[in-house]
């Protein structure tokens, strides 16, 4: 694949700013990619401390992570909150998931559709508590979705859903009311592809026209902006 100009997009996360790669997922349409696990130590202090200064209120028992990029936020999320246990909800089916709790979800990166497990032995450890659910990015909002029916199963409630960034606005549609569980740290648009060129797409960029979401929050004010880089 040809390469993309620009190279990258600046988006504020928690008050920084960072130059994520965009990506191209087809001919026609390109992300910018947030890969938490190479973004150092220092961004999971970032994300870690302001996730619990945004939930510290809801007092959450204990923090859901989901495979596979969730869980580094979900351990500094439960660290914080000086929680010892966390829960992850996997997406292989490992041999001893043989009998996990599964709900289907669609991602946009893999472009297929994947599994979300919930290992039946972590239901004693959620049911009946308050919790937070945590995902690294929130785009089409299948995955989410997904991690809050099994938290629901697994007979908890869910109190609050934290994303490091919103990618578009799709994952509102998909969680309904639930969408309003949902903060995030920072918001990027999808792209189209156009001659070589990525241009953010006016559906699932944010702006100051479309309207500021309480669950955004602040954090936002300089999202949409082109990187130098
Ligand atoms: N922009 C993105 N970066 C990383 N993971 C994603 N999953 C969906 N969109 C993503």
């Amino acid at each position: 694949m040809n390469p993309i100009i620009p190279e990258t997009f600046g988006v504020d996360i928690a008050g920084e700013t960072f130059d994520l790669p965009i990506i191209a997922l087809s001919d026609r349409r390109a992300i910018a990619l947030l890969m938490v696990i190479e973004m150092g130590v220092r961004f999971g202090d970032l994300v870690g401390d302001a996730m619990v200064a945004r939930f510290a209120a809801l007092k959450p028992d204990i923090v859901v992570g989901s495979a596979t990029l969730g869980i580094p936020a979900a351990i500094e999320v439960s660290r914080r909150f000086g929680l010892d246990q966390y829960v992850i909800l996997q997406k292989s089916p490992k041999f001893h998931l043989a009998e996990a709790l599964v709900e289907d979800v669609r991602s946009i990166t893999t472009g297929g559709s994947q599994r979300l497990l919930l290992d039946r032995r972590s239901i004693a450890l959620l049911q009946g508590k308050r919790v937070l659910v945590i995902d690294d990015v929130v785009a089409t909002g299948s995955s989410m979705a997904a991690a809050i029916r099994l938290v629901r199963r697994a007979g908890a409630e869910v109190v609050g859903a934290g994303a490091i960034l919103a990618e578009g606005h799709a994952w509102r549609h998909a969680l309904g009311r639930d969408a309003d569980l949902v903060t995030t740290l920072g918001h990027i648009p999808q792209f189209d592809i156009v001659d070589g060129i990525a241009i953010p797409d006016a559906a699932t960029e944010y702006t100051a026209r479309t309207g500021a979401s309480h669950a955004f929050g602040q954090d936002n004010r300089n999202v949409g902006r082109w990187s130098a880089g």
